[in-house]
């Protein structure tokens, strides 16, 4: 060994080493062949280094054919760990006496030439999974994969797989820059542009740029369809309650940051839930998909609109002036959403209430801002639908009132906490008692008399309108039957209903059992219906209206003037009576607008065969006024305020009625 020390002295560059096949053993290596040994070449056991059975089998195949000084025929190729490919050759030694063994060097492969003969053969394209491809550094394409192939098509230069020139520039100036990256990026394939993550890697030695490519355009897609279905209200497409909090939020910062204002107006559908209860979802639905196009073409163009769910939506605008421009809107959007919406074959009709809040002047913080509107928006639908209301501070602790008397409704219904009061209603010219209108009234253990203006709305959302009309029918009847068994000469005794109860599909038969159950002669009772309720589904109100007629009730329209008014739908109704609105009777007498609109409608009336009846009536000069345009009813104040069953009792009695 020491002979042999000589002859490969251990600091020789090339890696060198003996092997004793017979042994299969390594007895001598040098200092550069230690690092490559230990890489792959061999193993060490009982400190000793050995070679594997496999490689020694091989090596005996070809010593016994050699002779000592000869070469081995073939390179042994190997790349060490690091990468460095290496060109193992050797000669046999003789190990002592007749025993051979094996000299061994290490013969780095130079890189060109190995990337050259490794790139040319093809070997790429065998890769049917993997997509990747080898340029020069230039960008000239070299080769690539069968997948890549498959994917992105004939390509010439790296620049034909970007969508986007800029990024092709930008992705070709930082290969010259000699940069590894890993980036997110849009590529052109065959079937399109589509998103895909990519790996460079430069190689200087081979001076080539491997690009792997991976297709995440499904993830993205998914990432979209998840980031819609979180901020985005699938039925409408709007915005939802997310992006909503995320415009207030910004708007919030930048209107403190360059002291300006902002505000929104939150909208509730006026008795959305009656449609969507009794048309069914797929027509709410699709009336919440027209109305929501109706308030988008409704608002500025600097305005956004957002669903917040339900049937509520809310508008914000930025960088406002004054409370005015949100009001403007409103009008705007109560102006365009009240016209009908074809839906389902039917002609709809649905009105707003909204809430108006603004930043600074109404609330200083996001959450305060929706409340309030909220709570302007509970004001305008107790008010009156179809109407907006601008925040104001008691509101709050209305629509505290309000969630407070909306839990005690159920039970008010379940323990009957509710009693009926009697307005007359008066004959002209001759001023006799011929009817009355029956009113609820709730009398709340611990609130007092509470007015039907601030539950009804709230029986109606919440669908106890119905158990609450019922039992105002059946009622009024036994109020009729009691009247008649106490001896009062007849009189007709009209009930409101509720949109809601009107579209109940049994209420015929309801109204019917009770009429039968109390024995009522029913062109005693009469039914006062809104405009609104009837053109909610024309057709099928001419349909249940004739049901009720064969009963033998009669049809009042209640409101009339206040909704739309068709006068072509209102010649189909078999109504008997419209009542006019009080706010046309208000200023009555005074030579305005409302003297010939009152006046009109009681010739046109008259022309229909119908029955005339104003409400609201407070001063003597509007009795003669009607009078003059032969109105034939009047009801209110000036004669008597809504009574309770005794006090109209005797109020009857003071006004000489037969008994
Ligand atoms: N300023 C003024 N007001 C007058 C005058 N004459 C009558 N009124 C009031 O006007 C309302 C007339 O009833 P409405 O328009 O059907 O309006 C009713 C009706 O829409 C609803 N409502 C009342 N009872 C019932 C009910 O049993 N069922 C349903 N669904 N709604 C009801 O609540 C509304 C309000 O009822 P009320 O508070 O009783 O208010 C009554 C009545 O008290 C007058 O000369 N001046």
């Amino acid at each position: 060994m020491t002979d042999l020390s000589k002859l490969l002295h251990r600091k020789m560059p090339l890696a060198a080493w003996i092997i004793d096949i017979e042994q299969s053993s390594v007895p001598w290596c040098n200092e550069a062949a230690e690092a490559l040994l230990e890489d792959s070449l061999s193993d060490i056991k009982s400190g000793q280094r050995v070679i594997g059975s496999e490689l020694k089998d091989r090596l005996s195949l070809y010593l016994e054919a050699l002779e000592i000084g000869d070469a081995l025929p073939f390179k042994w190729p190997f790349v060490a760990k690091n990468g460095a490919q290496f060109n193992v050759h050797g000669s046999v030694i003789s190990l002592g006496g007749a025993r051979k063994g094996l000299s061994v060097e290490a013969h780095p492969v130079p890189p060109s030439r190995i990337s050259l003969e490794n790139l040319s053969s093809g070997l790429l394209s065998q890769f049917t999974t993997l997509s990747f491809a080898v340029f020069e550094q230039s960008g000239v394409y070299v080769e690539a994969s069968k997948c890549f192939v498959e994917h992105f098509g004939d390509i010439k230069h790296v620049r034909d797989l970007f969508a986007v020139s800029g990024a092709a520039n930008s992705f070709i100036r930082r290969l010259a820059e000699r940069e590894c990256l890993s980036q997110e990026i849009m590529l052109s394939t065959k079937n399109g542009v589509r998103w895909h993550k990519i790996e460079v890697s430069y190689q200087p030695t081979t001076n080539v740029v491997y690009l792997l490519t991976h297709d995440i355009q499904e993830e993205r897609d998914h990432e979209v369809a998840l980031y819609r279905l979180n901020n985005y209200d699938g039925l409408t497409h709007l915005p939802n309650r997310n992006l909503l909090y995320q415009q207030l939020e910004s708007a919030l910062v930048n209107a403190r940051k360059r002291n300006r204002q902002f505000g929104l107006l939150y909208l509730d559908l006026d008795g959305f839930k009656v449609i969507n209860d009794n048309f069914g979802h797929r027509v709410g639905d699709e009336l919440i998909q027209r109305v929501a196009e109706r308030i988008k073409d409704s608002i500025p163009s600097g305005a956004c609109l957002y669903r917040l769910g339900g049937d509520e939506f809310v508008v914000v605008l930025e960088n406002t002036k004054a409370v005015e421009e949100l009001e403007s809107i409103a009008e705007s959007i109560m102006q365009n959403a009240s016209n009908t919406y074809p839906v389902a074959k039917m002609e709809m009709m649905i009105t707003a209430s909204i809430g108006i809040a603004s930043y600074p002047q109404h609330a200083d913080d996001i959450d305060n801002l929706l409340k309030n509107a909220d709570a302007a928006m509970y004001r305008a639908k107790s008010t009156g639908h179809n109407m907006y209301c601008v925040y104001e501070y008691h509101m709050a602790d209305n629509i505290n009132a309000h969630l407070t008397l909306g839990g005690g409704l159920r039970k008010a219904i379940e323990e009957e906490q509710f009693i009926l009061h009697y307005q007359p209603k008066i004959r002209l010219p001759d001023e006799t008692i011929v009817g009355a209108e029956a009113l609820i009234r709730w009398i709340h253990p611990e609130l007092g008399m509470i007015s039907p203006d601030q539950f009804i709305p709230l029986a109606e959302e919440s669908g106890l309108i119905l158990p609450l009309g019922k039992w105002v029918i059946r009622r009024a009847c036994r109020q009729l039957q009691e009247w008649r068994e106490a001896g009062l000469a007849p009189i007709k005794l009209s009930v409101n209903l509720s949109s809601r109860q009107f579209m109940q599909a049994d209420l015929v038969d309801m109204v019917q059992i009770a009429l039968e159950e109390t024995g009522v002669d029913p062109q005693y009772l009469e039914l006062e219906l809104t405009e609104s309720m009837l053109m909610a589904d024309a057709q099928q109100s001419i349909e249940k209206l004739h049901s009720f007629r064969k009963l033998g009730l009669t049809l009042s329209i209640d409101d009339f003037g206040t909704g739309y008014s068709s006068l072509a739908y209102l010649k189909k109704f078999p109504i008997q009576t419209l009542k006019i609105d009080r706010s046309f009777i208000q200023d009555l007498g005074q030579g305005c607008d409302n003297d010939a609109i009152v006046k009109a409608t009681i010739a046109m009336a008259n022309g229909l065969n119908l029955k005339v009846i104003a409400e609201g009536v407070e001063e003597r000069s509007q009795v003669d006024t009607l009078n003059g345009y032969e109105c034939q009813e009047v009801q209110g104040y000036l004669f008597s305020k809504p009574l309770s069953s005794d006090d109209f009792v005797s109020y009857l009695k003071n006004h000489n009625l037969t008994i």
